[in-house]
Protein backbone atom coordinates (compact mmCIF):
# COMPACT_ATOMS: atom_id res chain seq x y z
CA UNK A 1 0.00 0.00 0.00
CA UNK A 2 1.07 3.61 -0.43
CA UNK A 3 2.55 5.61 2.48
CA UNK A 4 0.17 7.80 1.55
CA UNK A 5 -2.21 5.68 3.61
CA UNK A 6 -2.99 6.70 7.53
CA UNK A 7 -4.34 3.14 7.03
CA UNK A 8 -2.04 0.30 7.61
CA UNK A 9 -2.89 -4.17 6.91
CA UNK A 10 -2.65 -6.12 10.12
CA UNK A 11 -1.00 -8.95 10.74
CA UNK A 12 -4.78 -10.69 10.42
CA UNK A 13 -6.00 -9.37 7.72
CA UNK A 14 -7.66 -12.12 4.95
CA UNK A 15 -5.05 -13.69 2.52
CA UNK A 16 -4.59 -12.12 -0.79
CA UNK A 17 -5.62 -9.18 -2.33
CA UNK A 18 -8.33 -7.33 0.94
CA UNK A 19 -9.53 -3.55 1.32
CA UNK A 20 -10.39 -1.61 4.38
CA UNK A 21 -14.10 -1.77 4.19
CA UNK A 22 -16.07 1.18 5.96
CA UNK A 23 -19.78 -0.20 4.98
CA UNK A 24 -21.08 -1.93 2.03
CA UNK A 25 -25.13 -0.76 0.72
CA UNK A 26 -27.36 -0.61 -1.81
CA UNK A 27 -28.98 2.82 -2.36
CA UNK A 28 -29.41 5.04 -5.80
CA UNK A 29 -26.67 7.22 -6.98
CA UNK A 30 -27.34 10.37 -5.53
CA UNK A 31 -24.86 12.38 -7.15
CA UNK A 32 -23.55 12.84 -10.85
CA UNK A 33 -24.79 12.36 -14.15
CA UNK A 34 -25.73 8.90 -12.87
CA UNK A 35 -28.09 10.24 -9.98
CA UNK A 36 -30.94 8.03 -9.93
CA UNK A 37 -29.62 4.62 -10.84
CA UNK A 38 -29.85 1.91 -7.84
CA UNK A 39 -25.89 0.89 -7.03
CA UNK A 40 -24.13 -1.20 -4.51
CA UNK A 41 -21.50 1.21 -2.83
CA UNK A 42 -18.42 -0.64 -1.93
CA UNK A 43 -16.88 2.54 0.61
CA UNK A 44 -12.89 1.83 1.54
CA UNK A 45 -11.71 3.30 4.67
CA UNK A 46 -8.60 6.00 4.27
CA UNK A 47 -7.25 8.71 2.39
CA UNK A 48 -4.83 11.21 1.27
CA UNK A 49 -6.47 13.89 1.75
CA UNK A 50 -8.72 15.71 4.61
CA UNK A 51 -11.15 17.76 3.38
CA UNK A 52 -12.16 19.81 6.27
CA UNK A 53 -16.00 19.22 5.32
CA UNK A 54 -15.64 15.47 4.36
CA UNK A 55 -18.71 13.62 4.52
CA UNK A 56 -17.50 10.44 5.18
CA UNK A 57 -15.22 11.88 8.38
CA UNK A 58 -14.69 7.64 9.72
CA UNK A 59 -12.65 7.45 6.33
CA UNK A 60 -10.24 10.09 6.52
CA UNK A 61 -10.50 12.09 9.95
CA UNK A 62 -10.99 8.75 12.02
CA UNK A 63 -11.10 5.89 9.78
CA UNK A 64 -13.03 2.87 10.81
CA UNK A 65 -13.39 -0.71 8.97
CA UNK A 66 -13.22 -4.36 8.86
CA UNK A 67 -10.95 -5.88 6.39
CA UNK A 68 -12.47 -7.51 3.59
CA UNK A 69 -11.05 -10.05 1.37
CA UNK A 70 -11.89 -9.08 -2.21
CA UNK A 71 -13.66 -12.28 -3.11
CA UNK A 72 -15.93 -11.65 -0.15
CA UNK A 73 -16.91 -8.38 -1.25
CA UNK A 74 -17.33 -9.34 -4.51
CA UNK A 75 -20.01 -11.78 -3.14
CA UNK A 76 -21.41 -9.40 -0.82
CA UNK A 77 -21.88 -7.27 -4.07
CA UNK A 78 -23.25 -10.36 -5.87
CA UNK A 79 -25.68 -10.92 -2.96
CA UNK A 80 -27.58 -7.56 -3.97
CA UNK A 81 -29.40 -6.42 -6.99
CA UNK A 82 -28.22 -3.26 -9.03
CA UNK A 83 -25.98 -4.15 -11.68
CA UNK A 84 -24.78 -0.62 -10.80
CA UNK A 85 -21.21 -0.94 -8.44
CA UNK A 86 -20.04 2.50 -7.05
CA UNK A 87 -16.20 2.03 -5.32
CA UNK A 88 -15.53 5.06 -3.33
CA UNK A 89 -13.83 6.14 0.61
CA UNK A 90 -11.70 7.59 1.91
CA UNK A 91 -10.03 7.59 -1.56
CA UNK A 92 -10.39 4.11 -2.99
CA UNK A 93 -7.86 4.65 -5.42
CA UNK A 94 -4.85 4.32 -3.17
CA UNK A 95 -5.19 1.23 -2.55
CA UNK A 96 -3.52 -1.70 -4.57
CA UNK A 97 -6.44 -3.88 -4.13
CA UNK A 98 -9.21 -1.62 -5.71
CA UNK A 99 -8.07 -2.90 -9.12
CA UNK A 100 -8.38 -6.87 -8.60
CA UNK A 101 -11.42 -5.73 -7.24
CA UNK A 102 -12.53 -3.49 -9.95
CA UNK A 103 -11.47 -6.14 -12.32
CA UNK A 104 -13.72 -9.12 -10.42
CA UNK A 105 -16.41 -6.72 -10.83
CA UNK A 106 -15.71 -5.92 -14.61
CA UNK A 107 -15.28 -9.54 -15.47
CA UNK A 108 -18.93 -10.13 -13.81
CA UNK A 109 -20.52 -7.44 -16.10
CA UNK A 110 -20.86 -4.73 -13.82
CA UNK A 111 -21.01 -0.58 -14.75
CA UNK A 112 -18.04 0.35 -12.22
CA UNK A 113 -18.53 3.97 -10.78
CA UNK A 114 -15.21 5.42 -9.31
CA UNK A 115 -15.80 8.50 -6.81
CA UNK A 116 -11.84 9.49 -6.66
CA UNK A 117 -9.91 12.84 -5.81
CA UNK A 118 -8.11 12.79 -8.59
CA UNK A 119 -4.91 12.02 -7.59
CA UNK A 120 -4.07 8.32 -8.41
CA UNK A 121 -4.99 6.72 -12.01
CA UNK A 122 -4.24 2.88 -11.61
CA UNK A 123 -4.59 0.95 -14.66
CA UNK A 124 -7.95 -0.17 -14.08
CA UNK A 125 -11.20 -1.25 -15.79
CA UNK A 126 -13.67 1.50 -14.21
CA UNK A 127 -16.60 2.99 -16.70
CA UNK A 128 -17.49 5.96 -15.46
CA UNK A 129 -14.61 7.96 -13.44
CA UNK A 130 -16.27 10.29 -11.10
CA UNK A 131 -13.47 12.89 -10.26
CA UNK A 132 -13.44 15.30 -7.38
CA UNK A 133 -10.68 17.36 -7.48
CA UNK A 134 -10.21 19.41 -4.48
CA UNK A 135 -10.21 23.18 -4.49
CA UNK A 136 -8.26 25.29 -1.99
CA UNK A 137 -11.75 25.91 -0.51
CA UNK A 138 -11.47 22.02 0.83
CA UNK A 139 -8.05 22.32 2.72
CA UNK A 140 -7.96 22.53 6.78
CA UNK A 141 -7.10 25.27 9.24
CA UNK A 142 -7.69 25.55 12.61
CA UNK A 143 -10.47 27.15 12.43
CA UNK A 144 -12.79 24.88 10.51
CA UNK A 145 -10.87 21.49 10.95
CA UNK A 146 -12.99 18.49 12.97
CA UNK A 147 -10.81 17.47 15.93
CA UNK A 148 -7.58 15.16 14.31
CA UNK A 149 -4.22 17.66 13.60
CA UNK A 150 -5.07 20.42 11.08
CA UNK A 151 -1.51 21.91 11.33
CA UNK A 152 -0.14 18.63 9.91
CA UNK A 153 -2.82 18.23 7.33
CA UNK A 154 -3.02 21.92 6.07
CA UNK A 155 0.19 21.69 4.35
CA UNK A 156 0.13 17.80 3.17
CA UNK A 157 -3.73 18.67 1.98
CA UNK A 158 -2.63 21.60 -0.11
CA UNK A 159 0.34 19.94 -1.26
CA UNK A 160 -0.88 16.75 -2.68
CA UNK A 161 -5.00 18.21 -4.16
CA UNK A 162 -4.35 18.24 -7.33
CA UNK A 163 -2.31 16.24 -9.70
CA UNK A 164 -2.27 16.66 -12.64
CA UNK A 165 -0.01 13.66 -14.35
CA UNK A 166 -3.07 11.44 -12.59
CA UNK A 167 -6.15 13.92 -13.87
CA UNK A 168 -4.95 13.76 -17.37
CA UNK A 169 -4.24 10.04 -17.58
CA UNK A 170 -7.88 9.54 -15.89
CA UNK A 171 -9.36 11.51 -18.76
CA UNK A 172 -7.66 10.14 -21.35
CA UNK A 173 -8.22 6.20 -20.31
CA UNK A 174 -11.97 6.53 -18.72
CA UNK A 175 -15.17 8.29 -19.65
CA UNK A 176 -14.71 10.98 -17.06
CA UNK A 177 -16.96 13.92 -14.55
CA UNK A 178 -15.71 16.43 -12.92
CA UNK A 179 -17.40 17.05 -10.25
CA UNK A 180 -16.31 20.30 -7.92
CA UNK A 181 -17.75 20.47 -4.25
CA UNK A 182 -19.26 24.47 -4.33
CA UNK A 183 -19.08 26.54 -1.72
CA UNK A 184 -19.93 29.84 -3.37
CA UNK A 185 -18.90 32.06 -6.52
CA UNK A 186 -15.39 32.46 -5.02
CA UNK A 187 -14.64 29.56 -6.22
CA UNK A 188 -15.23 29.75 -10.08
CA UNK A 189 -12.16 31.33 -11.07
CA UNK A 190 -10.02 28.73 -9.26
CA UNK A 191 -12.61 26.23 -11.17
CA UNK A 192 -12.58 27.63 -14.42
CA UNK A 193 -8.33 27.65 -13.85
CA UNK A 194 -8.66 24.34 -13.43
CA UNK A 195 -10.89 23.22 -16.35
CA UNK A 196 -8.40 25.06 -18.56
CA UNK A 197 -5.53 23.46 -17.35
CA UNK A 198 -6.89 19.87 -17.85
CA UNK A 199 -7.92 20.79 -21.17
CA UNK A 200 -4.69 22.14 -22.25
CA UNK A 201 -2.74 19.48 -20.86
CA UNK A 202 -4.98 16.03 -21.85
CA UNK A 203 -5.02 14.49 -24.98
CA UNK A 204 -8.75 13.89 -24.66
CA UNK A 205 -11.86 16.14 -24.98
CA UNK A 206 -13.70 17.50 -21.83
CA UNK A 207 -17.09 18.97 -22.22
CA UNK A 208 -18.80 21.47 -20.72
CA UNK A 209 -21.61 19.13 -19.73
CA UNK A 210 -19.23 16.94 -18.10
CA UNK A 211 -17.93 19.09 -15.69
CA UNK A 212 -19.96 19.42 -12.67
CA UNK A 213 -21.02 21.62 -9.76
CA UNK A 214 -21.73 20.07 -6.26
CA UNK A 215 -23.33 22.06 -3.30
CA UNK A 216 -20.95 21.92 -0.50
CA UNK A 217 -23.18 20.42 2.44
CA UNK A 218 -23.28 17.23 4.43
CA UNK A 219 -26.84 17.62 5.92
CA UNK A 220 -30.29 19.39 4.30
CA UNK A 221 -29.80 22.15 6.12
CA UNK A 222 -26.37 22.66 5.24
CA UNK A 223 -27.23 22.54 2.15
CA UNK A 224 -30.19 24.85 2.05
CA UNK A 225 -27.46 27.28 2.14
CA UNK A 226 -25.51 26.38 -0.69
CA UNK A 227 -28.10 24.70 -3.15
CA UNK A 228 -29.70 27.16 -5.45
CA UNK A 229 -26.60 28.99 -5.37
CA UNK A 230 -24.31 26.56 -7.02
CA UNK A 231 -27.89 25.98 -9.09
CA UNK A 232 -27.54 29.43 -10.88
CA UNK A 233 -23.25 29.19 -10.74
CA UNK A 234 -24.12 26.15 -12.81
CA UNK A 235 -26.78 27.93 -15.28
CA UNK A 236 -24.64 31.16 -15.88
CA UNK A 237 -21.16 29.20 -16.26
CA UNK A 238 -22.96 26.72 -18.45
CA UNK A 239 -21.35 23.31 -16.41
CA UNK A 240 -23.78 20.86 -15.06
CA UNK A 241 -25.42 21.04 -11.36
CA UNK A 242 -25.49 17.89 -9.57
CA UNK A 243 -27.81 17.64 -6.83
CA UNK A 244 -26.82 15.26 -3.83
CA UNK A 245 -30.03 13.56 -3.74
CA UNK A 246 -29.33 10.91 -1.10
CA UNK A 247 -28.61 13.88 1.46
CA UNK A 248 -32.07 15.61 0.06
CA UNK A 249 -33.88 12.18 0.36
CA UNK A 250 -32.09 10.64 3.59
CA UNK A 251 -30.05 13.48 5.32
CA UNK A 252 -26.89 11.72 6.85
CA UNK A 253 -27.76 8.52 7.51
CA UNK A 254 -25.23 5.79 7.28
CA UNK A 255 -25.35 3.40 4.61
CA UNK A 256 -27.18 5.93 2.42
C1 LIG B 1 -16.35 11.13 0.55
S1 LIG B 1 -15.80 11.38 -1.09
C2 LIG B 1 -14.96 9.84 -1.46
C3 LIG B 1 -14.28 9.82 -2.80
C4 LIG B 1 -13.03 10.69 -2.95
N1 LIG B 1 -12.23 10.68 -1.79
C5 LIG B 1 -13.42 12.10 -3.34
O1 LIG B 1 -13.30 13.00 -2.51
O2 LIG B 1 -13.83 12.26 -4.48
C6 LIG B 1 -17.30 11.19 -2.09
C7 LIG B 1 -17.84 12.44 -2.73
O3 LIG B 1 -18.39 13.28 -1.72
C8 LIG B 1 -17.99 14.60 -1.96
N2 LIG B 1 -18.09 15.33 -0.71
C9 LIG B 1 -17.46 15.06 0.46
N3 LIG B 1 -17.83 15.90 1.43
C10 LIG B 1 -18.75 16.74 0.87
C11 LIG B 1 -19.51 17.84 1.35
N4 LIG B 1 -19.42 18.28 2.62
N5 LIG B 1 -20.35 18.44 0.49
C12 LIG B 1 -20.47 18.03 -0.80
N6 LIG B 1 -19.77 17.00 -1.30
C13 LIG B 1 -18.92 16.36 -0.48
C14 LIG B 1 -16.59 14.43 -2.53
O4 LIG B 1 -16.12 15.59 -3.19
C15 LIG B 1 -16.81 13.27 -3.47
O5 LIG B 1 -17.32 13.71 -4.70
N1 LIG C 1 -26.48 7.60 -2.37
C1 LIG C 1 -25.21 7.97 -2.40
N2 LIG C 1 -24.69 8.38 -3.58
C2 LIG C 1 -23.37 8.68 -3.60
N3 LIG C 1 -22.62 9.05 -4.67
C3 LIG C 1 -21.35 9.20 -4.28
C4 LIG C 1 -21.26 8.93 -2.91
C5 LIG C 1 -19.99 8.88 -2.20
O1 LIG C 1 -19.94 8.97 -0.98
O2 LIG C 1 -18.97 8.73 -2.89
C6 LIG C 1 -22.55 8.62 -2.47
C7 LIG C 1 -23.14 8.26 -1.22
O3 LIG C 1 -22.55 8.25 -0.13
N4 LIG C 1 -24.47 7.93 -1.26
S1 LIG D 1 -10.70 13.45 -0.56
FE1 LIG D 1 -12.74 12.54 -0.34
S2 LIG D 1 -12.60 11.08 1.37
FE2 LIG D 1 -10.72 12.32 1.38
S3 LIG D 1 -11.16 13.90 2.89
FE3 LIG D 1 -11.75 14.74 0.88
S4 LIG D 1 -13.93 14.22 0.57
FE4 LIG D 1 -13.14 12.98 2.30
MG1 LIG E 1 -21.18 10.21 0.18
Amino acid sequence: MPVTSNVERPDDAPEGPALPVNELFASLQGEGKLAGVPSTFVRTSGCNLRCWFCDSYHTSWDPTHAWMSVERIVEEVESRDPNHVVLTGGEPLLHDASTALLERLAERGYHLTVETNGTFAPDAPIDLASVSPKLSTSTPTAENAPDGNPEEWEDRHEERRIDFGALTTLLERHEVQLKFVVTGPDDMDEIESLVADVRERADADLNDEDVLLMPEGRTREELDATRNVVADLAAEYGYRYTPRLHVDLWNDAPET
